[in-house]
């Protein structure tokens, strides 16, 4: 059976532009150098919001404000089954490190489909630029 894991995913908005972020090399190859939103997985006793705040610490050095939420995904890969809730955030720092990702970009809603996005976060980005 795949092993499923439950992910949060940070739509942090910028004026009107959104932080996107680019993996680098992965052992699943149509997961590696996709497009994202930064995130994670849930750990054990934490809250969505615990985990989000959390991991946008650690990839990006960035303390964020959790608003809300987008859409609840649910993908399956060939290895594994996400269920990813996208959430909309806000940040009062800007300046980020990339701990984790290859690149970043702030962009526009109606730019977000310029990217190559990881599949399951395809109706995200729908959702954002409907
Ligand atoms: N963070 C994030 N993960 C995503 C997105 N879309 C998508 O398919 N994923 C997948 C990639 C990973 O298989 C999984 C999240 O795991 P991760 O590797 O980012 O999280 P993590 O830091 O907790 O993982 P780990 O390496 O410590 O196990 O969800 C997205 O927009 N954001």
């Amino acid at each position: 059976m795949k092993k499923h894991h439950e992910v949060v995913a940070a739509i942090i908005q910028r004026g009107d532009e959104i932080l996107c972020l680019q993996r680098g090399a992965s052992k699943y190859d149509y997961i590696g150098y996709k497009w994202e939103f930064p995130g994670g997985k849930v750990e054990a006793g934490e809250t969505q919001e615990q985990a989000l705040v959390r991991e946008i610490k650690e990839e990006l050095a960035l303390d964020i404000q959790v608003e809300g939420p987008l859409l609840t995904v649910e993908h399956e890969y060939p290895d594994f089954i996400i269920t990813m809730h996208g959430l909309h955030c806000t940040t009062l720092n800007s300046e980020l490190v990339l701990h984790e990702h290859q690149a970043y970009k702030w962009l526009r809603a109606e730019e977000l489909s310029t990217l190559d996005w990881a599949a399951a976060d395809v109706p995200l980005v729908e959702k954002l630029q409907a």
